[in-house]
């Protein structure tokens, strides 16, 4: 075990070398030598996509699409399917790679459009975050989408899906979305991503600590 007295940190962390490992056409594996807060030169095995376009530090979106309907309650859109890396399938928000000379906001439109048949109106986007930082440089803006579900293009949604893409688009009311993320669970064998259940989690909150009686914390 290493002495907190002797790793002290000293240096500012930085990234010395790359170097190519493995390569297929969607990913590289890379051996990345940098020196540690210590001072002390290491090496890591990092992960990267091959397809992030030059105009951008992201290499995908998310989007949070609400969709809103008079007389029904608010609806988060959901997507689930089979993700080969998993060997089962996932509940996710709709997602998609970034293409070039695309902005987010406009990735999201379209991969919302493609993957579920809803056209929606983005109000809200996240700086550049990163997905999986212990294993890759992969990084993601989430978009905040409203979907106007009175629209009449927005009353039968068709998907635009490529040949190979397989996405049933599955509707959970805001308001329990972790119960019925949670019945989900229960029902399929069905792998939830982390940034839908952290949302679920907070909606959970939000709609409902505030409203209970204040009480003695401890
Ligand atoms: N790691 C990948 N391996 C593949 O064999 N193919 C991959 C990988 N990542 C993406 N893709 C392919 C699959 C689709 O045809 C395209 C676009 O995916 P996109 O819809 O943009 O993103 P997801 O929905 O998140 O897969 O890329």
């Amino acid at each position: 075990m290493s002495n907190p007295e002797e790793a002290k940190a000293t240096t500012t962390p930085h990234v010395v070398k790359e170097e190519l490992m493995a390569s297929g056409n969607w990913v590289k594996l890379e051996k990345t030598t940098y020196v540690d807060p210590a001072g002390n030169t290491r090496t890591w095995e990092t992960v990267k996509r091959t397809t992030r376009q030059n105009n951008t530090e992201a290499d995908g979106v998310g989007i949070i699409g609400v969709l809103k309907r008079t007389l029904h309650k608010d609806c988060m859109v959901m997507v689930k399917q089979f993700r080969p890396p998993l060997g089962c399938c996932t509940l996710e928000f709709p997602a998609g790679l970034i293409d070039e000379g695309e902005t987010a906001e406009a990735a999201a439109l379209r991969e919302l459009k493609e993957e579920t048949g809803y056209k929606g109106e983005v109000v809200g986007v996240t700086p550049v975050t990163c997905l999986d930082p212990g294993l890759s440089n992969c990084t993601t803006q989430i978009v905040l989408v409203n979907i106007n579900g009175d629209d009449v293009e927005n009353i039968h949604p068709t998907q635009e899906l490529g040949e190979a893409e397989f996405v049933e688009v599955i509707l959970l009311p805001l308001d329990e979305i972790q119960t019925k993320i949670d019945d989900l669970l229960q029902k399929e064998k069905i792998m939830v991503d982390s940034k839908v259940y952290i949302f679920a989690m907070g909606m959970a909150q939000a709609f409902f600590k505030p409203r209970e009686l204040p009480v003695l914390k401890q």
